[in-house]
């Protein structure tokens, strides 16, 4: 299928391709009872083909922050550039022009109850001024990419929560737009109907080389789709970076919560080290070979090899024997097998 059509341009910057660039945000909701900053100063640069995950609790600023990414909330300051259109500047027609290339999915999927699934799908064609004969077609692609095919007839009250949100997702896409706007897709299905709607998002990120950046207070989803991760608190970014980076920081606070270390952090006698390896050094066998060039009873008290969306990653605690200065020769090797090595105690 051809993917082209409403192509937003891309903007090469210094470190890469960016689609979506913010900088500087502010949004600040006034009323008689006083003044509530819920955006307090972001900068987010989000990849071409990158599947990017803001995380928070409630309230935090997440969807302030992603109306303000299609100007459904006017932010008070700031830049945002969508592709190369700075969407700021944008009023009236230019800007309702400019969101057929940004496409949305919402938690409670905002379906037309009066249409069929292909009526609605149908409906974002028209509002984008698609010719009512190229119409039927598109939407029965649509339709065959969210695996709908099928409902097509069917009422939004006829369908389960995962199919809404899959009709929800056809019509998003209904423009081939590059970034898909994700508002706390999964927040209303059962983990199962979650799973099998993170599984499709990844798949058209991958087919279709679509930009995603996604809204949710839930760390499952981080973990299964998103290649980079931002945690937003009082409005504002506490961290951000991408998984394997952030597993890789010391500190950092994403990084236990997305792969939790578990294990006691000191050990009388011992020297207890957080070792974590990603990519292909995930899968080499270092704690064995650390054991035996060094004739250590190492002992793993927690961690795991997992995949994390895209990132393969493992995450140790071991326990050395003796004090760390006993042990500068293994850490040193740990390090020069490529692991970031932290000394818990
Ligand atoms: N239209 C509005 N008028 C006034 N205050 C608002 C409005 N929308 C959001 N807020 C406030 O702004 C802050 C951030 O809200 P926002 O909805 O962006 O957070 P969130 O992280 O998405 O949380 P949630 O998941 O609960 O929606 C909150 O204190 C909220 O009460």
């Amino acid at each position: 299928m051809g993917w082209i059509g409403f192509a937003i341009r891309i903007t090469k910057v210094d470190q890469g391709v960016y689609v979506i660039e913010i900088s500087g945000l502010r949004k600040t909701y006034r009323s008689r009872t006083g003044s509530v900053v819920a955006v307090d100063g972001v900068d987010l640069s989000v990849g071409e083909g990158e599947v990017y995950g803001v995380l928070g609790r409630s309230g935090a600023g997440k969807s302030t922050l992603l109306r303000c990414v299609n100007m459904l909330e006017r932010p008070d300051a700031g830049t945002v550039r969508v592709g190369d259109v700075e969407l700021t500047g944008l009023t009236g027609k230019r800007l309702r022009t400019a969101r057929h290339g940004i496409g949305m999915i919402h938690q409670h999927f905002a379906l037309l109850s009066s249409r069929t699934v292909a009526g609605n799908v149908a409906f974002a064609l028209e509002v984008t001024g698609t010719p009512r004969a190229e119409r039927k077609a598109r939407v029965a692609e649509l339709l065959e990419l969210v695996g709908l095919t099928e409902r097509a007839g069917a009422y939004p009250a006829q369908l389960s929560g995962g199919q809404k949100q899959r009709v929800g997702i056809a019509r998003a896409l209904a423009a081939r737009p590059q970034v898909l706007l994700s508002d706390e897709a999964t927040s209303a299905l059962d983990p199962e109907t979650t799973e099998s709607i993170l599984r499709l998002l990844l798949d058209l990120n991958r087919r279709l080389g679509l930009t995603i950046l996604l809204i949710t207070h839930e760390m499952t989803v981080v973990k299964r789709i998103c290649r980079s991760v931002a945690l937003m608190r009082d409005g504002r970014f506490a961290e951000s970076g991408t998984v394997a980076e952030l597993l890789r920081r010391p500190g950092s606070e994403l990084a236990s919560g997305l792969f939790p270390l578990g294990g006691p952090a000191g050990l009388d006698g011992a020297t207890v080290v957080d070792v974590t390896v990603s990519g292909a050094d995930a899968d080499a066998p270092i704690i064995a070979e650390l054991a035996r060039r060094f004739d250590t009873d190492v002992r793993i008290l927690g961690g795991a090899v997992e995949t994390l969306a895209t990132t393969r990653a493992g995450r140790w605690r071991l326990a050395l024997p003796g004090t760390p200065q006993d042990n500068t020769g293994a850490l040193e090797f740990l390090r020069s097998r490529g692991a970031e090595v932290e000394v818990a105690s």
